[in-house]
């Protein structure tokens, strides 16, 4: 059986995480879909194993007099059978990070948390000094920490000595659609920290940008908006899972090196004889 045929053979290229390993390198998320069965469709369609999911939304009322709207969400989770990274979006300081993440943790039973700490309104950057300071409190207390950071060399080695042992660099600004707006620092981090798991988050407005991030040697990628915000989220869910797919296998088959000069990809030997 060859590739084409094989469908289980991208699933054979496992990525792990804090000793989990998982099939597929597409993390979703989980806000801003239409409907809770379109999320559901697209979570299915994208084969995405894990799924982040904010705590603040589950535990909120959406109108009062209605049930929780994490309960029905919760439901879907669970019969989807993917794993939840919580994560600590909107949280601006060091203390609302930490303690949302311990309700995390007691809410969903996992050590795993998406660590944000939000320092400006505009681009949602993370606060990187924040970011730091409550990933070593996280870790210390046993978390597994996979911090929403900017693609800085120095905050990255302040990350792991805290403790981490994935860095999510942001693509763009959340929400933004942007793509890639540093390859160059990106591609300085991939370099530096060959070993660690790196995940692109935030940013991602299009299938190539993921796939752009996969041929950089990336080893994951999470996304929210561009799928949820697409006219078609079920697709464009699809799209991505492929777009990564792709990548993934670009730098696994070792791509050629660019060069500034012509070559001719039909070698000729000797002369062609027109008949005379
Ligand atoms: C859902 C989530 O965790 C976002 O904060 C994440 O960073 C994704 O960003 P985009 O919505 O830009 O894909």
């Amino acid at each position: 059986m060859d590739a084409m045929t094989d469908k289980t053979a991208f699933s054979a290229d496992p990525v792990e995480f804090y000793g989990t390993r998982v099939g597929s390198r597409l993390l979703l998320g989980t806000a801003q879909y239409p409907s809770p069965a379109i999320l559901a469709e697209a979570i299915r369609g994208s084969g995405a194993e894990i799924v982040t999911v904010s705590l603040r939304r589950e535990s909120g009322v959406t109108k009062p007099g209605q049930p929780l709207a994490g309960q029905s969400f919760w439901q879907i989770i669970r019969d989807l059978g993917v794993k939840v990274l919580p994560n600590t979006a909107g949280c601006k300081t060091v203390k609302e990070a930490v303690t949302t993440a311990e309700m995390a943790r007691e809410l969903f039973g996992t050590p795993w948390v998406k660590l944000e700490v939000i320092g400006e309104d505009d681009t949602l950057q993370p606060d990187v000094f924040g970011l730091v300071e409550a990933a070593r409190i996280l870790s210390r207390d046993g978390f597994q920490v996979f911090p929403y950071t900017t693609e800085d060399l120095i905050v990255a080695e302040k990350l792991l000595s805290a403790g981490c042992e994935v860095l999510m660099p942001w693509g763009a600004p959340i929400g933004s659609g942007r793509g890639l707006n540093n390859p160059y620092g990106l591609r300085s981090l991939r370099a530096h920290f060959p070993r660690v798991p790196l995940v692109v988050d935030a940013g991602l407005g299009l299938p190539s940008h993921a796939a752009a991030a996969m041929e950089m040697g990336y080893d994951a990628v999470l996304l929210n908006t561009a799928v949820a915000k697409a006219g078609d989220p079920v697709r464009m869910a699809r799209a991505f899972a492929r777009a990564i797919e792709a990548g993934r296998d670009a730098v696994i088959a070792d791509p050629m090196e660019a060069r500034d000069m012509a070559a001719p990809s039909t070698p000729v030997m000797g002369r062609a004889v027109f008949g005379e």
